[in-house]
């Protein structure tokens, strides 16, 4: 199982959490990921952790002011990238150009969709992995593989109908051990979280309740 700690803009210390993962994974084995925001992808990926950005452009470089390319983002050390993220909502065309600017430049993709239909949409896109994140369920407290199980039953069914190789990650409230291992039970490879971390008091001890059962 794959943990992926988004830090979105939250007011948390990217490299308290970052030298927490890095530990954590060490320690337990479970390949564990941090994605801060763009500015503080260096500072983070030097404390060793495996680094993903939140977003890349399509674009390459040129006149694209405000650009987060997704060359800077590898050559910053981010080894992979969140795409589309529901708080980043991109066109079908910037989708597909941000995947295809990601890979030219060696990082791995994910791109994330509200249910399975649209996880089929993205999966056709060819991305190394999709993530199912229903909105109405991200920032609080109930957990996907519990408030909504069929969802991410249904989000693995519609990627592997497009394509097999294709890793299906879920989403949105996940906190705990149980909830990552209730989401692996439904098939999902791998968990994106942002508040369960980023939000608490002690981030190393929510890293080490998550890796528990794994
Ligand atoms: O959006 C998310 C991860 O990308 C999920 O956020 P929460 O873990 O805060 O629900």
């Amino acid at each position: 199982m794959f943990i992926l700690v988004n830090l979105k803009a939250y007011p948390c210390d990217p490299i308290e959490v970052a030298t927490a993962a890095r530990e954590v994974s060490e320690e337990s084995g479970v390949r564990i990921a941090v994605s801060p925001q763009a500015a503080d992808i260096a500072r983070v990926a030097e404390t060793g952790v495996e680094t993903w950005a939140q977003h890349v452009d399509p674009n390459g470089h040129g006149s694209h002011t405000g650009s987060t390319l997704a060359e800077a983002a590898a050559e910053a050390g981010a080894e992979g990238t969140l795409i589309n993220h529901s708080e980043k909502r991109l066109k079908l065309a910037d989708i597909d150009g941000s995947v295809r600017a990601a890979e030219r430049a060696g990082l791995e993709t994910c791109v994330c969709a509200n249910n399975p239909a649209q996880i089929g949409a993205a999966a056709a896109l060819g991305p190394d992995s999709v993530a199912v994140e229903p909105p109405e369920l991200i920032g609080g407290d109930v957990s996907v593989a519990t408030a909504d199980p069929d969802i991410v039953e249904d989000a693995v069914e519609a990627a592997a109908s497009v394509d097999e190789d294709v890793e299906v990650f879920c989403g949105a409230g996940i906190s705990s051990g149980d909830d990552v291992e209730a989401a692996g039970d439904l098939g999902a490879t791998g968990i994106l979280l942002a508040s369960g971390v980023a939000k608490a008091d002690d981030p190393r001890a929510a890293l080490e309740d998550l890796v528990e059962p794994l």
